[in-house]
């Protein structure tokens, strides 16, 4: 398998403007100068395969966007690197930029409603040289008979079409750079299960058809399912689980990954009980010491607000951050 993307330690910060900061630190009771940067991203080491689908899920908040943001070039990291085909994306050339599109999860809030949709679709690659302007029309034509529309509503604006019609719209877009790897950014989220699975499907139909990797982010875990080969699970800014998505689902090792799955509502809820996660995802403002999932976790020893745990193999290709695997006893 040939390494298509990889981040080494990737982090992002963000300073918090003083009003924002006081009325925040003042919720958390701290003061102005305790601390001025939210944690969003911290230490994030990642490699997707060229063709492999890398689910990322988690809490909203945990630092799911940023991560895509930062490996679609919308973002630039605090510290860390990123390389895209082995080349350093700290200072991305246009061409490797265009390798990565993003797709967003509000594809009535991602399309200019003013422009129609051949518009939509060809603007950039047009701007970037990649077609000429006459050849716009067989150009659209061709991405919409690929992501399964009509060449007739080339002529049509965003607010004629449905939810899912219009995110195919976005696919096409994106396609239009000829990229090698997408971010879907909760890109079925809004979508109608019936619809969402309609989605997946041209997803998948597209890896297959051209070669295309992805990073699909979601909170949704039956998504993830469905679509990764390997997942990778977030807490508080930091991966804490890693596996392909059998072994994430059967034998999910951190208590987080554990708690996630008990608390998703699944379609075989006959064998798995349904518990809601306790707590609430703590403030990225002050994350708690040592293991950041310490407070809500229902095996914490002493040792685990000390000190934290580092991401460590449990079995190949299964890799995991928690100290109960230091003392032999799985959660
Ligand atoms: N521009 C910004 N300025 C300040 N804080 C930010 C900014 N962008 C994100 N954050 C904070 O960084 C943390 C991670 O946000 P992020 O959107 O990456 O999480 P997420 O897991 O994708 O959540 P969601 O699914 O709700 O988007 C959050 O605490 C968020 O408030």
């Amino acid at each position: 398998m040939t390494t298509m993307l990889e981040t080494r330690e990737l982090s992002k910060s963000f300073s918090l403007k003083r009003s924002s900061l006081s009325r925040a630190a003042g919720a958390l009771g701290l003061s102005r100068q305790e601390d001025r940067r939210v944690y969003a991203v911290n230490e994030v080491s990642l490699s997707v395969d060229q063709g492999e689908v890398l689910g990322l899920v988690g809490e909203s908040g945990c630092g799911k966007s940023t991560v895509g943001r930062m490996i679609a070039g919308l973002l630039p990291a605090t510290s860390g690197d990123l390389a895209f085909e082995g080349k350093d994306m700290s200072r991305p050339s246009v061409d490797t930029h265009l390798n990565i599109q993003m797709v967003f999860q509000n594809p009535y809030a991602s399309l200019n409603p003013r422009q129609r949709v051949d518009q939509v679709i060809s603007e950039a690659a047009i701007y970037h040289g990649l077609i000429r302007k006459k050849d716009a029309s067989s150009f659209v034509a061709g991405l919409l008979q690929q992501v399964g529309l009509d060449a007739s509503y080339a002529s049509r604006y965003p607010h004629q079409f449905s939810g899912g019609q219009r995110q195919r719209i976005a696919i096409a877009r994106a396609l239009a750079l000829n990229p090698k790897f997408i971010v879907c950014d909760e890109a079925v989220s809004a979508l109608d299960v019936s619809v969402q699975a309609q989605i997946l499907n041209l997803f998948m139909d597209l890896r297959e058809s051209k070669g295309l990797t992805y990073l699909f982010i979601s909170h949704n875990l039956a998504v993830v399912e469905y679509i990764a080969d390997r997942v990778a699970i977030m807490y508080l800014g930091r991966i804490v689980e890693l596996a392909d998505t059998r072994s994430v689902f059967a034998r999910p090792n951190h208590p987080y990954t554990q708690a996630l799955i008990a608390d998703a509502p699944r379609l075989d809820a006959k064998v798995v009980e349904h518990r809601p996660i306790q707590g609430e995802l703590p403030s990225p403002l002050k994350p708690p010491s040592g293991c950041t999932f310490h407070p809500r976790c229902p095996h914490a020893m002493p040792r685990c607000s000390q000190e934290r745990p580092a991401l460590t193999s449990i079995a190949p290709g299964h890799w995991s951050a928690c100290h109960l695997n230091d003392t032999g006893a799985s959660a």
